[in-house]
């Protein structure tokens, strides 16, 4: 079908305009009749749900009406309304760990550099070790092997910073597979939206800017021993260290760069010129299009790396923004969840490199060409490992990447060793380099591509201010890629700081249509935090019981949080492995290795994994009290329900979290039956919990206190929250809650609360 375009529109009223226009029809081939009960056990009364046991329908794809010329829409006031909502989120995580971070701080007492235990062996590993059943032995084993031996873990915290420093930015996360034998029983949310989620519609839109304040993350450094690019990649796992902080390399605020590159926008669009745009058609999964690589303006060393990697057929995004890339426009651009924004952004990138003069042989250090930004230190690794499966036929052309958790010396040593034209980088390490290696910021000069991945993560408080240091450290004459699957109001707000006026939005998220997948069933279990833990456990065996090759997340708020759900699950003998930024960075690289690639495991962890990690066939993502925003459901649903497939998400909350679902609304959540819990299983729960360690739960209620205090809804009361935290501390069967030190309460506003113990 080809795509026709209205001309350029000019519109007074300040809301930007959208193009509207029928790219694509994705024809879903679902062809499961089945009517698969979700919680088997349960939830016993699912069945009674119609819509469990409706089924897919298969619809053929139609051109849109009248040549699918496009209209003109502005944005809904839902649209606007969501960017009113949303939650703080950087600081959120960051203040998460709040209560923790204080606590180092105390125990250090305003040291520059504060050296931390890895706790991959300490309490959490042999709590884990201490009892497991045959499941648990695999991830003795996995902790065993983790951690920091070997190395000397360094944690750096900026004491010179304000009174808080640079709060440790920690998220949780969770990954849980829902039963195979459950897959399928979607028809609910299938049939609902109808013909929307097949339809691809593209939107553009330019904004103005403003400034916003920032966060700065520290890097914890350990000594690296690998100079190949491609040993990088191999070796991360021996490169890095336990991070206090999360992978997440952080920014400072800062005034300048974002108010001195602000544009104001006019609401004027430029139009999309969509001649040469290869047409989207029907596929059997949602998420391919029809169009082939080949057709494309690629070099045939890059389609034969494609090739290599099995792609045959780009997927929707790779297929609407590719053309509009590779004729060097800025582009803005939004698609769901595990739908191939990687390939999208990396290919033509690697383009732009190889059109690039070759190198001068008398060159020392060879300019970076392509710089991608990625913000967490597993994004940034996934990348660079896909960058090199599609450089395969590219000898010449070199990745790296630098992340925090790496001994910054190493990584100067391999910059200078193995000059790369394509860069990946977390946004503190990057800064780090531009101001502490030398030669490297000569070398960024010669960026021709910037790509933002996550960009509203990237954009957001936590990073600002390393994101402006790094847009004045290289060329305003560049492209600029911007890519995430939430691309909320304020993000398009301050885009400019990044994109050229005349960028291009590609939304390939049909107006109306949820930003989540029609083949993820999502559903909400409200039950008070004294069932919390039970329910987890039943709700995670029912799942188990039902699908075999399982393959189950779970994202709790907080990585203290995260370690504590993680000990218990593995004192109740399931099969866990958990990932959060208290894990030394070799220990995560690892796991998220091992989980990748496995089936019948249940990954427990913290925001750390909740963007952008591509583990195939996820079954089940499952969340755990308040997600810090909407977007960061979304992302952490992204899990599951990759590449077209199925999957079920289950968000658990407290009654007085149910407000969450309010910022949600407008995605297919639906309310669960309460599972029931069976007398055997709660007192097999709350021996679970008595087993663990004290330390553990000590530390999961200061940072739960924490993150909840950074929730705005939820401290608003401050007596009401600490009576939460007690309901929290009662639910690990604390009835005296663990006492916090004064300077911690202090820092959280918390003092003189009563019901709060302090030491
Ligand atoms: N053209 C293609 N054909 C088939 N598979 C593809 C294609 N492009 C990418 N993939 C695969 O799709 C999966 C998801 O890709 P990717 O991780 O880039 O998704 P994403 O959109 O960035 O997701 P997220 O929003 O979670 O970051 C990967 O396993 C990738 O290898």
């Amino acid at each position: 079908m080809s795509i026709k375009f209205l001309p350029p529109l000019r519109l007074l009223n300040p809301s930007p305009p959208v193009t509207r226009f029928p790219l694509m029809n994705v024809g879903l081939s679902i062809n499961t009749r089945r009517s698969i009960p979700i919680f088997s056990g349960v939830f016993p009364f699912k069945l009674k749900y119609p819509g469990f046991s409706s089924r897919f329908s298969t619809r053929s794809f139609r051109p849109g009406p009248t040549g699918s010329r496009p209209e003109f829409t502005r944005r809904t006031g839902a649209e606007r309304e969501r960017g009113e909502v949303r939650t703080s989120k950087s600081l959120v995580e960051d203040e998460a760990e709040l209560s923790d971070w204080v606590s180092d701080l105390r125990t250090n007492s305003f040291r520059g550099r504060v050296t931390s235990e890895d706790e991959s062996d300490s309490d959490m590993g042999r709590r884990n070790r201490s009892k497991r059943g045959p499941g648990r032995d695999r991830d003795s084993g996995s902790n065993r092997g983790g951690g920091r031996e070997g190395f000397s873990m360094k944690r750096r915290r900026e004491s010179d910073s304000d009174e808080f420093g640079e709060p440790t930015r920690r998220r949780t996360e969770s990954t849980f597979g829902p039963p195979r034998k459950n897959r399928g029983t979607l028809g609910l949310q299938n049939e609902k939206r109808g013909q929307g989620e097949r339809d691809l519609w593209l939107k553009r839109d330019g904004k103005g800017v403003k400034g916003e304040r920032g966060f700065i993350d520290d890097d914890d450094e350990v000594d690296v021993g690998e100079d190949e690019r491609k040993g990088l990649m191999r070796n991360l796992g021996g490169l890095v260290t336990e991070e206090e902080s999360d992978d997440d390399d952080d920014g400072d605020n800062g005034n300048g760069i974002f108010e001195k590159n602000a544009l104001s926008s006019t609401g004027l669009k430029k139009e999309f010129d969509m001649k040469d745009r290869p047409s989207l058609s029907s596929s059997s999964d949602s998420f391919m299009s029809e169009t082939r690589f080949d057709q494309c303006s690629i070099s045939p060393l890059s389609l034969k790396g494609i090739k290599d990697a099995g792609y045959e057929k780009m997927t929707v995004v790779q297929a609407a923004t590719l053309p509009v890339i590779v004729k060097g426009k800025d582009v803005l651009a939004k698609a769901k969840t595990g739908t191939g924004k990687t390939v999208a952004f990396l290919l033509p990138s690697i383009e732009v490199v190889v059109k690039s003069p070759p190198l001068d042989r008398d060159q020392k250090r060879p300019p970076i060409i392509a710089l991608v930004i990625c913000p967490t230190r597993e994004l940034a690794t996934q990348a660079a490992t896909e960058a090199n499966t599609l450089l395969k036929y590219h000898p010449s052309i070199g990745v790296q990447v630098v992340i925090g958790g790496v001994r910054i010396a190493s990584e100067q040593r391999n910059l200078q060793a193995n000059p790369c034209q394509i860069l990946v980088a977390t946004p503190g390490r990057l800064k780090d380099h531009i101001e502490n290696t030398a030669g490297f910021a000569t070398r960024l000069m010669g960026v021709k591509v910037l790509v933002l991945d996550e960009a509203d993560r990237l954009l957001d408080m936590g990073f600002r201010k390393d994101i402006e240091k790094i847009i004045s450290a290289i060329p305003k004459q560049r492209q600029t890629l911007m890519f995430s699957a939430t691309v909320p109001e304020e993000v398009r707000q301050i885009c400019h700081v990044a994109l050229k006026r005349d960028h291009e939005f590609i939304n390939t998220v049909e107006e109306g249509t949820e930003d989540t997948h029609s083949k993820v069933r999502q559903m909400h279990v409200i039950a008070p935090l004294d069932k919390q833990f039970p329910l987890l456990y039943v709700i995670l065996k029912d799942h188990i019981a039902n699908d075999p090759d399982y393959k189950a997340i779970v994202f709790c708020t907080t990585a203290r949080v995260t370690g504590l759900v993680a000990g218990l699950l593995g004192e109740l003998n399931l099969n866990i492995r958990e990932i959060h930024s208290r894990k030394a960075q070799t220990y995560r690289t690892r796991v998220s290795n091992e989980f990748r690639k496995s089936r019948g495991l249940i990954l427990v962890t913290s925001d750390v994994s909740a963007r952008g990690v591509d583990y195939p066939d996820v079954t089940l993502v499952m969340q755990v009290g308040l997600p810090a925003s909407r977007e960061q459901y979304i992302h952490r649903l992204g899990r599951t329900g990759r590449k077209g497939k199925e999957g079920e998400g289950i968000l658990l909350l407290a009654p007085w979290e149910e407000f969450f679902l309010s910022t949600v609304k407008d995605l297919p959540l639906t309310k669960a039956p309460m599972p029931s819990i069976d007398p055997d299983t709660k007192k097999k729960v709350e021996r679970a919990l008595s087993q663990l360690d004290m330390n553990s739960k000590q530390a999961a209620y200061q940072a739960w206190l924490g993150y909840y205090n950074s929730q705005k809804k939820v401290a608003n009361d401050k007596y009401r929250l600490v009576e939460l935290a007690n309901e929290f501390s009662r639910s690990m069967g604390l009835d005296t809650p663990p006492a916090i030190p004064k300077l911690v309460l202090g820092k959280m506003g918390l003092r003189n609360i009563p019901g709060l113990r302090t030491k």
